[in-house]
């Protein structure tokens, strides 16, 4: 039998997934829960210029390496560490370096296309989509692009409209039928998000839910 608990949060880009899934993380005692990120196992692209890659179709289940995600997350769940890989938005690559992750009792995943993979989607015990306003969701990634992502406004605006939007209604926005649990709004949805916490506490405590 199982001896953790294992929570997918999906969402669009911007909707406040990470937010969430890191105040979840916060609740607990470090060995107790952690937190994967599905971003990390986007594909590494070498072959290709950093050009190139800026204009690769980074919203399309096709760009994430997922037979490595469901691998590490199968074996979190086996009770042992992974070496997770590190993603550099900057450069659409990953690092050399990988960070080690220990197995816990309480695993959150995120990401946007989490719930659009059968494969991956029928992994979680727990779906928490965040469904939050498009044009909030817009906003933030502006801000958040330009000041952690290295973007342009321009390069936001022209990648927005021609993947990041089409995709999200094609794949991400459709894959909110699968959840459990549906947070409005994100990460500052408090009475939420403290719900959640209530319910993992109780598992912690009687290994149920
Ligand atoms: N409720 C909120 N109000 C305002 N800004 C927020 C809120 N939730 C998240 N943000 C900000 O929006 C950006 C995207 O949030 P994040 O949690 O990283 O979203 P996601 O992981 O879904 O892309 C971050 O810069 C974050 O600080
Ligand atoms: N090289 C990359 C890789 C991904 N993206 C965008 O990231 C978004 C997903 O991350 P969130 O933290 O916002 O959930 C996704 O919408 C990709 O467009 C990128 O811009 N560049």
């Amino acid at each position: 039998m199982k001896n953790c608990i294992i929570i997918g949060v999906a969402g669009g880009s911007g909707s406040g997934k990470t937010t969430v899934a890191k105040n979840l993380v916060k609740a607990f005692k470090s060995e107790d829960a952690v937190l994967v990120a599905q971003d990390a196992y986007y594909k590494e692209l070498k072959e290709m210029s950093v050009q190139e890659r800026a204009g690769v179709n980074f919203d399309h289940p096709n760009s994430i390496e997922f037979e490595l995600l469901k691998k590490d997350l199968e074996t979190l769940l086996k009770n042992q560490i992974i070496e997770r890989p590190i993603y550099d938005f900057k450069t659409h690559s990953r690092k050399e370096e990988t960070i080690t992750i220990h197995p816990s009792k309480i695993i959150i995943v995120e990401g946007i296309l989490l719930f659009a993979v059968p494969e991956i989607r029928d992994i979680f015990d727990v779906k928490i989509f965040v469904d939050t306003d498009a044009d909030e969701m817009l906003l933030r990634r502006i801000e958040r692009d330009i000041h952690e992502r290295g973007r342009t406004f321009e390069s936001v605006r022209d990648q927005y409209l021609k993947t990041v939007k089409p995709m999200y209604l094609e794949f991400c926005e459709p894959s909110k039928r699968y959840a459990d649990i549906i947070i409005p709004r994100g990460g500052e949805n408090k009475i939420a998000v403290n719900m959640v916490i209530a319910k993992l506490k109780r598992y912690l405590q009687k290994g149920a839910l």
